[in-house]
């Protein structure tokens, strides 16, 4: 099972956009759940996009196993990534099981026959996302986070050794928060997951924080500034310098939190 990202000296940018806003890439990404974090506009989609083969380097590149992502074909591509974009699609007329069953198509044969292990992993992934009880509904008609849910089954149906996630839990309410976080640490013991992350007290909850910085000023030179566990030292300095001072970071019992430092007097 193909499992190690090497970026290698990347540079990315947005499609139509000149200048990269993402330079001087050095990354390997293996098995476990890694969480991408920093600032808006810092890169972490271009960079998850990039990962998915989506966009082409604009210096260097990035390798699965050893094999530059660029020289896969398509199909043999989404075999191996599956994604989840930041932007939910409405999905027509399409219902939440036909939605999922739509992260067979690329183990499919020439005219996508369903098989009745395709039919056991969809209703698996549904299973795992809670949206069984409403996989025939069309996805159109669903509320924000139930969609948020059957396009993340339609990403674990894909069964990719890796797996890219693009803000999972927006729109997400705290208990499918938590599920989903369960979800990434266990599908990290066997599986390369990656995810972009907003809310750094789940992205906390990772195996391995990416740490990415904006440039100081203008367009571009984004960059990584740390990488490393959630009780890396180095993990929490460029968290606070990152995001300003706006964030403490703190410990209870296992687990490391990120509070916002509201600065609030009552
Ligand atoms: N289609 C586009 N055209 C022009 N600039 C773009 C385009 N898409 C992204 N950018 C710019 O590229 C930079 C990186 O964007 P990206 O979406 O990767 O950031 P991000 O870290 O994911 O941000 P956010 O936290 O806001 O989701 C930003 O400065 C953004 O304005």
């Amino acid at each position: 099972m193909t499992k190690v990202l090497r970026c290698i000296d990347l540079a990315l940018a947005p499609e139509g956009v000149a200048e990269p806003v993402l330079e001087h890439v050095g990354l390997e990404i293996g098995t476990g759940w890694t969480a991408i974090v920093g600032p808006n506009g810092a890169g972490k989609s271009t960079l998850l996009r990039g990962l998915a083969g989506l966009l082409s380097p604009r210096a260097g590149r990035i390798e699965l196993d050893g094999r530059d992502i660029h020289r896969l074909a398509a199909r043999e591509r989404s075999r191996h990534i599956a994604w989840l974009a930041q932007q939910a699609e409405a999905g027509g007329e399409l219902t939440v099981r036909d939605i999922v069953m739509l992260g067979r198509l690329p183990h499919q044969g020439l005219f996508g026959a369903t098989r009745v292990q395709d039919q056991a992993v969809v209703a698996q992934a549904m299973q795992d996302t809670e949206c069984a009880d409403w996989a025939d509904r069309r996805l159109s008609d669903l509320s924000g986070g139930e969609r948020q849910r059957a396009l993340l089954a339609r990403a674990l149906a894909v069964q990719a050794p890796v797996l890219l996630l693009d803000e999972p839990t927006t729109h997400l309410d705290a208990p499918h928060q938590v599920a989903l976080v369960r979800l990434m640490r266990r599908l990290g013991r066997s599986q390369t997951v990656v995810s972009v992350l907003h809310d750094l007290g789940l992205a906390l909850a990772a195996d391995r924080l990416v740490v990415l910085e904006k440039a100081t000023a203008g367009p571009g030179g984004g960059h990584i500034r740390a990488v490393g566990a959630p009780d890396d030292p180095a993990v929490h300095a460029a968290l606070r310098d990152v995001f300003g001072g706006a964030i403490r970071i703190e410990r209870l019992g296992d687990e490391w939190l990120a509070l916002p430092d509201l600065g609030l007097t009552r």
